[in-house]
């Protein structure tokens, strides 16, 4: 059924875009259509109008920047460098595929000729979030087009302006219109498009729940692909360091930047019992200083709003929650401008919760535990159904690498930020932070499949399984 759609700007409410939902049995047959000649095209073809959507995302950079940061509240200067990641994006797509899908030939018995080849799926869905309108959508279709797939795109109901935009640019750049659909809707028009007989595979990024739910809804197709990058509850430790302040830096950078709306902040920071006081004691300094305010502000703000107020009002409840298990505030969580969902950084520490809660927390909400010895800081790391990213400052070359040996995370950092992930690597998580099939530099492996063929130009049989030698022209056995 056909609904409206509308968006609001999260630091103003004003009304930004109003549509209709998608069809998606419309939205699925034309890509069906499509995908056939798109697939038979040759790589270079391809290449062609997929390249020039990096020159065109530059020149319209200012046009979808602003567009970013009305319809997410993410900062300007947010917003450029996310449009710089997709124009990234393209070369390292290439790469990879040449990398990782390209024709080889495989050597295998004497006289036996085999090649590799990768195909495409077909037509494939993406599903993503809000809190990177244009660089996650792109991470999945510029790959899916690369290997020659279709893609019909269903984005974020928070985003629909940033994603109808992008997707009016791929199609202005020459890629054929049939190639890549979008169909606006919820999570049940995500649902409904996985679930599509025309749809071969999905490449979803979003919540765990959101994911668990597709998983189920899949569980009747085991021949359909399904990618799933979800969230994270990322701990960072602070182990023997003397710079408190540049570990402060990168505590404030992991846990507070994007409003703490990446999958990659950190959520968790845990921190060696006599360093604990210095440490969080700076990261509460440096979290009074940032500046948090309208995403086009002058002088730029560190971080805008979160995406609406239905998300600020839960974390808001969430922090009041931790507190009343227990939890002790270092930084209280606040509203400074009543009915907008701008948020103050919130600090707490939960080191004599009974129980803490083992769930992504998407905001600026940084919770500390304070721990005796390093095996159990691991431990404590390690402490969650999730695993995407985790984070070292400080300690010694033989703690990282007993941290690096210990962490189940996707991503293992020592002396850098939870977030900030490179494009050029592959991008992922394991738990419940995704089912092992990684986005980034390899996502190249999840849209196309591997295809062998043993290849002679005459028919090449085995002689010696009780056949006669001339009623074979083949190798022999042995
Ligand atoms: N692992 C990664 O690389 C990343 C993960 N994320 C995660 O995304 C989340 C934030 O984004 P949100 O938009 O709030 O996520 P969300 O899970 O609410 O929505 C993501 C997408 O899934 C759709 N959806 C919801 N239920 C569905 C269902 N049953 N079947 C099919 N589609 C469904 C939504 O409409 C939306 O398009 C966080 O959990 C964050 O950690 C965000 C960015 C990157
Ligand atoms: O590879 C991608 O598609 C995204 C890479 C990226 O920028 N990752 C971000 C977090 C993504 C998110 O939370 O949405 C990062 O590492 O900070």
């Amino acid at each position: 059924m056909v609904t409206d759609l509308i968006s609001y700007e999260p630091a103003t409410g004003a009304e930004l875009w109003r549509g209709k939902t998608g069809d998606i049995d419309r939205e699925v047959s034309a890509a069906r259509e499509a995908w056939p000649r798109w697939a038979a095209s040759s790589l270079s073809e391809r290449l062609t109008v997929i390249r020039a959507v990096a020159s065109r995302m530059r020149g319209e950079t200012e046009k979808l920047a602003d567009l970013i940061a009305r319809e997410t509240g993410k900062p300007l200067w947010e917003a450029r460098a996310e449009i710089e990641g997709v124009i990234e994006r393209v070369d390292i797509s290439v790469k990879a595929y040449a990398d990782r899908s390209s024709q080889r030939r495989v050597d295998g018995k004497p006289g036996v000729r085999s090649a590799l080849r990768h195909k495409p799926h077909g037509v494939l869905a993406v599903i993503t979030p809000f809190n990177m309108p244009v660089l996650i959508p792109a991470g999945h279709i510029i790959p899916a087009l690369v290997a020659g797939n279709a893609v019909v795109f269903k984005p974020s109901e928070k985003v629909p302006a940033t994603s109808q935009f992008l997707i009016d640019l791929f199609h202005k750049t020459g890629i054929p219109p049939g190639v890549v659909r979008i169909v606006q809707g919820n999570g049940e028009a995500g649902r409904k498009l996985s679930e599509h007989p025309g749809i071969d595979g999905t490449l979803f990024t979003g919540s765990a729940n959101s994911g668990i739910q597709l998983h189920r809804q899949s569980a009747n197709r085991p021949d359909k692909l399904l990618s799933l990058e979800m969230g994270g509850n990322n701990p960072i430790i602070v182990w023997d360091t003397k710079d408190i302040h540049s570990a402060a830096v990168l505590i404030v950078q992991s846990a507070f930047l994007s409003a703490g709306q990446r999958c990659t902040a950190a959520r968790r920071l845990i921190v060696k019992d006599e360093l604990f006081d210095v440490v969080v004691s700076e990261v509460k300094r440096l979290a009074d200083r940032l500046v948090i305010g309208d995403p086009h502000g002058e002088p730029a703000p560190f971080m805008g709003p979160v995406i609406d107020n239905d998300t600020a009002d839960g974390l808001t409840e969430s922090f009041v929650a931790l507190m009343s298990h227990g939890g002790r505030p270092i930084k209280h969580m606040a509203r400074p401008i009543k009915d907008r969902p701008f948020l103050t950084p919130g600090i707490i520490d939960v080191s004599t919760m009974i129980e803490r809660p083992d769930i992504e927390l998407f905001g600026p909400l940084l919770q500390c535990v304070r721990v005796p010895d390093f095996e159990m800081a691991i431990d404590e790391a390690n402490n969650t159904r999730f695993g995407l990213t985790t984070a070292l400052i400080g300690g010694s070359p033989e703690q990282y690498n007993q941290f690096w040996a210990n962490s189940r995370a996707g991503i293992v950092n020592w002396n850098a930020a939870t977030n900030g992930s490179i494009g050029q690597a592959p991008c992922g998580g394991v738990g419940l932070s995704g089912n092992c099939r990684p986005g980034g530099y390899y996502s190249a492996d999840q849209v196309a499949y591997p295809v062998v063929s043993s290849e002679n130009e005459i028919p090449k049989g085995m002689i010696g399984i009780g056949l006669k030698a001339d009623e074979f022209d083949g190798t022999s056995l042995g």
